[in-house]
């Protein structure tokens, strides 16, 4: 038996960075009062406010103060932590990176991810967003040893590009991490159906904290959720600030994988991915 409780950190977090470390270490603290030894925050967890904001609250990793609170709780509290995403700066750059962090229960550094797939849309009558006009592109696919699993990171927008996740389990992922800011304009079709989808065609667990409430550029969805490798449903999120718990079971991945063989059955002879 491999069975962990997980937990997703559903937040509003606004411009003032302080006030959001401050919530989340509550919602965090909360989350593992009840048992949960995988804790997730949702993407820009530490600051959402205007691009004229960013550069002010944009943070070098690992030397930011973000990442210092990520490994302090992770460790006091015994627990994993993931870092939902935040502002990265790099010196003698002009752009930021939207990156995640994942924490070991050392309070170690284990993991780095920068969103590979900017949201850059332009919706009729809904969001329109370019956030590669200060953020620039990810490029590498980043998979996390733990102890209990394999755990494939990306970010939000990124689920829409299945790809990704398909090379993250070829990589050995069974946790699939996507922290999100979705639109609620967006979100209400199609989060919960993409994120079924990438749970059900890579046989894995896949764990979505969100974002809720009104940001300076659009409606966030909420629905913080997890979904376990069949597809279903297991903890979905209300429409308020708040921490969803459920117990996740890495061997029923692998009962799944084997009943239904679709990874092993593919023809990478007559299509291929390129894995780097
Ligand atoms: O894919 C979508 O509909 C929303 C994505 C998004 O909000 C983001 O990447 O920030």
């Amino acid at each position: 038996m491999r069975k962990i409780k997980v937990a997703t950190v559903q937040m509003d977090s606004q411009h003032d960075k302080a006030s959001n470390l401050q919530k989340a270490e509550r919602l965090i603290r909360e989350a593992a009062g009840q048992g949960a030894q995988y804790v997730a925050l949702p993407e820009y967890f530490n600051f959402v406010g205007t691009e004229e904001q960013e550069e002010a609250n944009a943070e070098y990793i690992p030397d930011g103060e973000t990442v210092q609170f990520l490994s302090r709780l992770s460790k006091e509290l015994n627990i994993w932590l993931h870092g939902g995403s935040m502002l990265e700066k790099v010196r003698g750059e002009v752009k930021f990176y939207n990156a995640t962090v994942l924490f070991n229960p050392q309070g170690e550094l284990v993991g780095k991810y920068r969103k590979i797939h900017l949201f850059d849309v332009e919706i009729e009558s809904g969001p329109s967003y370019l956030e590669s006009q200060t953020k620039d592109f990810g490029r590498e696919v980043v998979v996390c040893d733990t102890d209990f699993a394999k755990i494939g990171l990306a970010i939000c927008y990124d689920i829409r590009f299945p790809e990704l996740f398909r090379l993250q389990s070829l990589k050995g992922a069974e946790i699939l991490m996507l922290p999100a800011e979705f639109t609620l304009y967006t979100g209400r079709d199609h989060w919960e159906t993409l994120l079924r989808a990438r749970a059900i065609e890579n046989q894995a667990y896949v764990i979505a904290p969100g974002q809720i409430g009104k940001k300076p550029s659009y409606q966030s969805y909420g629905r913080s959720m997890i979904v376990d490798p069949w597809g279903t449903v297991i903890a979905t999120a209300t429409d308020a600030e708040m921490v969803t718990v459920a117990e996740i079971d890495l061997d029923y991945v692998q009962q799944i994988r084997k009943q239904v063989p679709s990874l092993k059955n593919r023809r990478p002879e007559v299509y291929s991915l390129h894995l780097s």
